[in-house]
């Protein structure tokens, strides 16, 4: 079938992304049998309230039986354990994919582990939220967004098709790249910015001369989007800085050097080289908004606090 429906699917980590999946694969009818596995009982409990499966264990092992598609929504952390834990219990011609901020590392950890007779095709929903939990995801959290894989030298053809149309019928645009380009991508349009977040908003709490009663009292739209970032999950975003370690320190450093080229222009009062990257920079954000990654409205478009009174 190229029609994205699997007879069974097998969910391993049941938290944001996870239980999105499955909420989407359930209101579409894109499986008959969706078997939820996590790690802890609690959350198993929790994911079998919200009816986000049709079989539960907390056995990895027992989940992946006769699956023909697994998908491992772990913290990047955790692909490697995860990967052993499944490896023997795989239906020969299931399809092992992923969802992890990181490819290469990710793609480290399980590969080695996966038997030949299974396709192991990592991939990267560029869709998410600072939640996390199987309360935290949605129907929909897919629509319109990217996912993107990397593709191993010898991943069968029809079966990257298979896995596409899957995600396509999430609603997913879908595209291939090599893991290291993918690496660096995200290192900069999404593990930098998230550090900078968690960076300003440790800098806030740490000021001595300003109060944080002043900081949350006063916060202006600039510094509450950080702290929308910075409210992500730390044992998500921990395993991505050590799991993206090269690109990330490659990028961090190219920041720097940039930070210092502003600072010293606002110390010397240099208002044209502040200008012409204010300028560029305004070109970006139209730009995002044209590709339909963004709506224009001011604020990100969210309701004023006023009307949610
Ligand atoms: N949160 C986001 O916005 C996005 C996250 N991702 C990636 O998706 C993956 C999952 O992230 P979320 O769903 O947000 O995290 P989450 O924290 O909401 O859920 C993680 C799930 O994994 C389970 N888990 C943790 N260690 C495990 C182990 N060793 N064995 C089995 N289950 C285990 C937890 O019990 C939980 O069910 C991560 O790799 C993350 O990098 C990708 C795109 C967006
Ligand atoms: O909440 C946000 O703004 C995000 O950026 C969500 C996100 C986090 C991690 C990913 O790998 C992809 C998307």
């Amino acid at each position: 079938m190229t029609d994205g429906h699997f007879e069974r699917i097998a969910l391993i980590g049941i938290g944001l992304i996870g239980s999105s999946i499955a909420r989407d694969v359930k209101q579409l009818g894109l499986a008959k049998h969706v078997v939820v596995s996590t790690r802890s009982e609690e959350t198993l409990k929790r994911a079998e309230e919200l009816e986000l499966g049709t079989e539960y264990t907390a056995s990895a092992a027992d989940a992946v039986k006769d699956a023909d598609l697994v998908i491992v929504s772990v913290p990047v952390g955790a692909s490697e354990a995860v990967a052993k834990q499944i490896a023997g219990s795989l239906k020969p011609g299931a399809i092992v994919t992923d969802v992890g901020s990181t490819k290469a590392s990710v793609i480290a950890q399980m590969a080695p582990h996966m038997p030949d007779n299974v396709h192991f095709i990592p991939g990267h929903p560029l869709a998410g939220t600072e939640k996390s939990g199987p309360d935290a995801g949605f129907a929909g959290l897919f629509r319109d967004r990217w996912c993107i894989f990397t593709p191993l030298p010898d991943t069968d053809p029809v079966a990257l098709d298979r896995l596409k149309t899957f995600w396509m019928a999430l609603g997913s645009r879908v595209d291939d790249m090599d893991p290291q380009h993918h690496d660096k991508v995200l290192a900069i349009v999404s593990h930098l910015p998230h550090i900078i977040a968690y960076n300003i908003v440790g800098t806030a709490d740490d000021l001595e001369t300003v109060t944080d009663a002043e900081v949350i009292k006063y916060s202006a739209s600039g510094f509450r989007d950080f702290t929308r970032l910075a409210a992500s999950d730390p044992t998500m975003w921990r395993d991505i800085c050590l799991h993206n370690k090269d690109a990330i320190l490659e990028m961090l450093a190219r920041f720097s050097e940039d930070l210092a080229y502003l600072q010293r222009a606002i110390r010397w009062g240099e208002g044209d080289k502040l200008f012409e990257l204010f300028t560029r920079t305004r070109t970006i954000r139209r730009s995002i908004v044209e590709a339909g990654q963004d709506v224009d409205a001011p604020d990100f478009g969210r309701h004023s606090l006023d009307a949610k009174k």
